[in-house]
């Protein structure tokens, strides 16, 4: 059996941090970062606000992140060998005569805003924080391409806004996560949640 769980939210609302500790918990499972697919400087368009547009979906490769979904829905026990995952021993035969779970964790900032992922999911998270405190973190992160003075006001918090309408309207089956939580309330409240729900599956 599949599972796929989606770990969305805000930048900086936490999603890494409890995708990591959800992987090392939960049984054969892989995991897919959108951050991973981000296109190249040159390749992000430079918008009339003078910023480089890092916060929209043409942003990232999403072809290539759904063929990555797809390699793993195709073959999840090659998928986890080809990635270092280990199997329990009922997960380990490939194709249809395995008997294991098998789960795959997407995270990401824009995973409910692109058509073809969103029949994929079969949980979704959404992890949000106020705009002060989204602000504060993402002052102390340094990304690839540091953020330049004003990015966030100017671009990075209207872009969520407007990705947010788009995604309330979208989708109904999500589940509202509060990043002001400690990381370990979090991660208890969506650990019991996916058993819960892999519990009720089997
Ligand atoms: N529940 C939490 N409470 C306080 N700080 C958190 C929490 N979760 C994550 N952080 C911190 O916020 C920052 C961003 O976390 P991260 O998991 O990288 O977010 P995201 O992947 O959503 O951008 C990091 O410094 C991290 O330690
Ligand atoms: N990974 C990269 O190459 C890169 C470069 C510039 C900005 N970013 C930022 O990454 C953010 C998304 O990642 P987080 O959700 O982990 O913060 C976006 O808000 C974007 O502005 C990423
Ligand atoms: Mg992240």
């Amino acid at each position: 059996m599949k599972f796929i769980i989606g770990i969305g939210g805000m930048t900086n609302g936490g999603k890494t941090t409890l995708t990591n500790r959800l992987i090392k918990a939960l049984p054969n499972c892989c995991v897919v970062h959108q951050d991973d697919f981000f296109k190249k400087p040159d390749q992000i368009e430079v918008g009339e606000d003078g910023f480089r547009q890092w916060d929209v979906i043409t942003a990232l490769d999403m072809e290539a992140m759904v063929n990555t979904i797809k390699g793993w829905q195709e073959n999840p026990a090659k998928f986890a060998r080809s990635h270092g995952v280990n199997l329990t021993v009922d997960a380990e035969a490939s194709g249809p005569e395995s008997t294991g779970m098998h789960i795959l964790i997407v995270e990401g900032f824009l995973l409910y805003n692109y058509q073809p992922l969103l029949d994929v999911y079969d949980q979704c998270y959404y992890i949000s924080i106020p705009y002060q405190e989204c602000k504060q973190r993402r002052s102390t992160r340094t990304y690839t391409v540091p953020d330049p003075p004003g990015l966030f006001d100017g671009h990075v918090w209207p872009m969520y806004l407007k990705h947010r309408k788009e995604m309330e309207n979208n989708c109904n089956s999500i589940e509202y996560l509060d990043g002001m939580k400690s990381k370990d309330e979090i991660y208890n409240q969506v650990y019991q949640s996916i058993q819960n729900t892999l519990l009720n599956s089997l």
